[in-house]
Order: structure tokens, then C-alpha cells, then sequence
């Protein structure tokens, strides 16, 4: 568990991700959790991994047991968190303080109050015994060796109501032994400039020696803003977590915090040889163990943060990516992608073949065909943003001339039988016709809808001639009506997402239609000529 991470860094990178973070509504992270986030977060360089509150949730007493013997962390220490001693009892005595000792931790983090409203109206005791259960808690924990972080609970709205008794208590704090007083926005209600003032009147009055800290919510969106304004006026400690999960509306997004600082303003933060550019890899391996979908508009590390879109964007993109990007995404390991849709122009198709391996450069009129298609196939309802695999297919078809075909599909037809009480069992029946590999074949299939029954008939009637089939599974089906106006004759768009199970990839097909099923098959049809494609497959 130990780490030679130095006592006095130029720059603290706090993580609360396993305490602070766990508390956002809907997540319950294991100690299994923890124990995998925790190297995760190491790995990307932050110094201080806090891990939870040992004593008052038993999971995470467990989580610092087993870290003591199960993590080998190189670049974090590991802080336990907790409360100051309760009122009118001895900090030694008080069984919540020994946990935080027991944790075996090298540092303790304490919650304070600095708020006099809170210390008079939430812990109903006086000023004088909040700044002694402070001192007291910080002199105990500092006497048995621990490093100690303070967060001074509702810093700023205490501060703005009563600086003289916010002052009072972290200059308890820092006169008690604590490294770091970190200033919390608790409430997430602070602006940007509101924070600069503050932090800047505080730490004109503690000096410059003792460091502050910074932990931002983001009630009013502004958790990051309010980081860096903070950062801006002295703060040295920033606290956030990745993906800026939390409480409410979460805490500061640690990622976007320290690339802010790292990439924009020239400071070096996180420690070893991760760093920003695992950025991307790790917070979407810490999604995964939260299970948590990642935000797509993520700043920096979402799927959609160097995704464009419009066409004049691209043909700028073509010449210099600079000239739509704020940084080169590989420095956060993200990457630039094109999506195509009818707002593409011709350098979008050429920068989308590009990353598809096609080169497309000089072939205007090629390119202007392409446009042209994708524009009136999505006035009919496609969209080839949300299905790169259609688009693909769709590319190759106007490169080689011909659409790629595996198999060439005679006729289909589904019948549906609806009988009393029989919802659980398959109730459509589906035939297909076509001819793969030279033969000719009839295949049928049941499912318990038209359009399962002719998912199972079409790969009955391929599975002889391209086995590959098997490894390929329909993951999601998406059904939108496109114009409501037109009740039961509207225009129906399908949307199927695919995955070889093999190579563990996924990619979506769209299909369009009066008729749903029509619709459906068209979209399961591309998604197994694309998932032959990627397999390597040759026409048989
Ligand atoms: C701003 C933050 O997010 S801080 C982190 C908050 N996280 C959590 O609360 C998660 C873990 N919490 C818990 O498991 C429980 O709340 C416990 C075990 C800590 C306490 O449970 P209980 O003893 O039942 O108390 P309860 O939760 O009802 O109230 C909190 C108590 O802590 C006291 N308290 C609150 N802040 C502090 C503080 N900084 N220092 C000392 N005592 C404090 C309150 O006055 C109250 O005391 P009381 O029980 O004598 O009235
Ligand atoms: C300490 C903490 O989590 C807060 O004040 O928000």
C-alpha cells in the first residue's frame, strides 16, 4: 500500500472518487470496486486516493483492511476520511476517530464545520467546542503520524456569513498540524469569480506558506470553473472525481480539472508515466466497474468531445485539425472522429474514408456522389451518424461500383399468429429465400415477434455457408416512428446494434420503411454483410 509519493509536492491531485464520488444517487461501489478503481486511479498519477470512511460504513472499513495487504500503489497514498471527534467527548475516546487511526492510513482527512450557522443550528454546540474538536482531532491524528487533510464543510457560504469564525477555524486547523485546509463549496453554489475572491482574502490571511485546497460541487455547473478560479488565487490541492461523480449534481470533474491545468496552463500535476493520455482508457474502465454509461459530451475523454459533425468544420479539419479542436485529443487518448450525416460535405466523406482506411483524396466527383445519397437518404429518415456500419457499406458500394453482397436475398415473408395465453411462446414464423455460396436455399426460423422469427430464418439460411454467423449477436434494437404525424402509415426507422463476439466489437445498421418489419430486415440485412466484411470473410 505504500508509495513514495513526496510529503510536499508542488501540486496535490486529490481523488474522492471511492468517498465523495460514491455518494452520487444510484451507484454502490463493492470493496471489490474499490480495490479495482483504486490502481486505476494510481495508474493515472493522482497523489491521494481517499477510499471512504472507515467506521461509519463497513465496506469501507473492509476496503482499508484488505488495501493494507491487497494494493501496491506507486504514484497515490491512500486517506481515510472522517468527522472531527464529536462534541463534548475526548478525541481519543471518540470510536469514530480510533477507526480513522485503525485504517492504517497515511493520511486522514477530517470534515469540519466552518460554518458558525452549521456549528450552532446542525452539531447544536458552541463556537469555542467546534474549534476544540478541530484542534484536538487534528493534534491526535498528527501525534500518531498521520498527515492531515481538513475539509472545511460549507467554507465559502460561512465565510461570506462570518469570516472572522471561518477564518477562526482553519487557522485551528493549520495551527493543530494539518498539511492542507481544503476551502468546500458543500453546497455547489459558488461562481467563479465569487471563489477567486475568497480563496485570494484567505490565503492572504493564512500566508503563503500553509497550503489551501479546493473541493468544488457542481450545483451551479461550475465545479471546474470554480477549481481553477480557486487554483488561480493560490489554491495548491484540488479534489474532484472522475467522471465528476458525487452528490447531487457531482463534484468537479478531476479529468477535466487537471487537464485544464496540465494542457492549458502549463502546470505538471499527476506523477509517474500514465498520466492525460490514459486519461480516456481510465475513466472508461472506471465506468465500466461503476456501471455507469460514460457521458458521450464528457469535456475531453467523452466519445463525442472530438466528433464532428458539420461539413464546414471538416473541410477546415482536412486542411489542419487544429483549426476545430482546443487540443489534439491524443493527449488526453481520445481521438478525432468524423460522423456523417446530411450536414456532411465532401471533406467530411474524404476525412470519414480517411479513418475507414479508404483513401478518397481528389475524388471530387466520387465524393459529391456520396454526399448526394447520404442528404436524400436521411430526408427519407436514415442516419448514418448513428449507424457507421450502413455508412460504410454505402462508401464501398460507390467506391467498387456495386454493393457488397455475401448472399443474395430472393424473397421473405413472416406470418404472425396470435392465440390466447400465448405471449411467452414463439408466435411468428418467418421464411427466407436466398442464395449464398452457389445454393439455393429456403430457411425458416420462429421467434416471438416477425422480426426475431426473421433474425433466426435469415442465419438458418446462411449458417452452412458462412459459420462465421454464429459469433455475431444482435445487442440492441431501436425502433423510432419519424413522422408522428402520420399515424400508422409513418415512415418507421430501425436501428440494430451488432456484436462479434469473437473480436468483441460492435457496430450499428440502420434500415427505413412504411413498414416496420421491412425496415428491420433491411438493418439486420447490413449488419451481418458488415459483420462478414470485418471478420475477413470472402464471398463464398
Ligand atoms: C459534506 C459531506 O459529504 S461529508 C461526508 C458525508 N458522508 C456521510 O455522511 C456518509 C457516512 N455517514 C454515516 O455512515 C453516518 O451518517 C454516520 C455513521 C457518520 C453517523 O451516523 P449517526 O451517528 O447515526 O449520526 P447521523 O448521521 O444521524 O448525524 C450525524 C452526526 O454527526 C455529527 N457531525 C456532523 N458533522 C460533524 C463534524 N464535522 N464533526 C463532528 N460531528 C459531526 C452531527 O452533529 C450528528 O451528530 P448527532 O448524532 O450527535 O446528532
Ligand atoms: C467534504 C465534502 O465532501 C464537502 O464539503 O462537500
Amino acid at each position: 500500500m505504500t508509495s513514495d509519493h513526496s510529503q510536499h509536492s508542488a501540486f496535490d491531485v486529490y481523488d474522492t472518487t471511492l468517498r465523495d464520488g460514491a455518494q452520487q444517487e444510484g451507484m454502490n461501489l463493492s470493496v471489490a470496486d474499490k480495490l479495482a478503481i483504486a490502481p486505476l486511479l494510481d495508474e493515472l498519477g493522482v497523489g491521494f486516493i481517499e477510499g471512504g470512511w472507515p467506521g461509519a460504513i463497513p465496506k469501507d472499513t473492509e476496503f482499508f483492511a484488505r488495501a493494507a495487504k491487497e494494493l501496491h500503489l506507486t504514484n497515490a497514498v491512500l486517506a481515510a476520511f472522517g468527522a472531527t471527534r464529536k462534541a463534548g467527548v475526548k478525541a481519543v475516546d471518540d470510536p469514530q476517530v480510533r477507526a480513522l487511526l485503525d485504517a492504517q492510513t497515511p493520511v486522514v482527512t477530517l470534515v469540519a464545520k466552518t460554518d458558525i450557522r452549521h456549528v450552532e443550528r446542525a452539531l447544536r454546540t458552541t463556537a469555542a467546542e467546534n474549534l476544540a474538536m478541530i484542534t484536538d482531532t487534528v493534534s491526535l491524528l498528527v501525534g500518531e503520524g498521520r498527515r492531515v487533510v481538513l475539509d472545511a464543510e460549507h467554507f465559502f457560504d460561512g465565510y461570506r456569513y462570518d469570516p472572522g469564525y471561518a477564518l477562526e477555524a482553519i487557522l485551528a486547523a493549520f495551527g493543530s498540524g494539518a498539511e492542507v485546509v481544503t476551502l468546500c463549496d458543500t453546497n455547489g453554489g459558488m461562481l467563479p469569480d465569487g471563489v477567486a475572491q475568497i480563496v485570494g482574502e484567505v490565503q492572504a490571511a493564512v500566508g503563503h506558506g500553509p497550503r489551501l485546497g479546493m473541493h468544488a460541487h457542481n450545483d451551479s455547473g461550475c465545479a471546474v470553473a470554480n477549481t481553477l478560479a480557486a487554483v488561480g488565487a493560490g489554491a495548491g490541492h484540488v479534489q474532484g472525481t472522475v467522471n465528476g461523480y458525487g452528490e447531487r449534481t457531482g463534484n468537479a470533474d478531476l479529468i477535466a480539472v487537471v487537464a485544464n491545468l496540465e494542457i492549458k496552463q502549463g502546470r505538471n500535476l499527476l506523477v509517474g508515466s500514465g498520466g492525460l493520455r490514459e486519461a480516456t482508457r481510465i475513466a472508461h474502465a472506471i465506468s465500466e466497474i461503476t456501471n455507469i454509461s460514460p457521458f458521450a459530451r464528457q469535456p475531453y475523454i467523452g466519445a463525442s468531445a472530438f466528433a464532428h459533425k458539420a461539413g464546414l468544420h471538416a473541410s477546415a479539419i482536412r486542411v489542419d485539425p487544429d483549426l476545430y479542436q482546443h487540443i489534439d485529443p491524443i493527449r488526453v487518448g481520445n481521438d478525432m472522429r468524423m460522423l456523417i450525416s446530411d450536414m456532411a460535405g465532401r471533406a467530411s466523406i474524404e476525412l470519414k474514408g480517411r479513418e475507414l482506411g479508404i483513401d478518397l483524396a481528389g475524388q471530387s466527383e466520387l465524393l459529391g456522389r456520396v454526399m448526394n445519397r447520404i442528404k436524400d437518404a436521411e430526408a427519407q429518415g436514415y442516419t448514418y451518424d448513428a449507424a457507421d456500419a450502413s455508412f460504410e457499406l454505402l462508401l464501398r458500394e460507390e467506391v467498387d461500383g456495386e454493393r457488397l453482397a455475401f448472399f443474395d436475398v430472393e424473397s421473405w415473408r413472416v406470418i404472425v399468429e396470435t392465440l390466447p395465453g400465448t405471449l411467452d411462446h414463439a408466435n411468428a414464423e418467418a421464411t427466407v429465400k436466398l442464395t449464398a455460396g452457389g445454393t439455393r436455399t429456403v430457411a425458416t426460423g420462429e421467434g416471438n415477434g416477425p422480426v426475431n422469427a426473421l433474425d433466426h430464418a435469415l442465419r438458418q439460411a446462411l449458417v452452412t455457408t458462412y459459420p462465421e454467423i454464429e459469433r455475431l449477436e444482435l445487442i440492441d434494437f431501436k425502433v423510432r416512428i419519424m413522422d408522428t404525424m402520420h399515424g400508422t402509415d409513418a415512415v418507421t426507422r430501425v436501428l440494430v446494434e451488432t456484436m462479434d463476439s469473437g473480436a468483441e466489437t460492435t457496430w450499428r445498421t440502420v434500415g427505413v420503411g412504411p413498414n416496420v418489419i421491412e425496415a428491420s430486415f433491411e438493418a439486420i440485412v447490413d449488419s451481418i454483410v458488415y459483420g462478414l466484411l470485418r471478420a475477413g470473410v470472402a464471398r463464398r
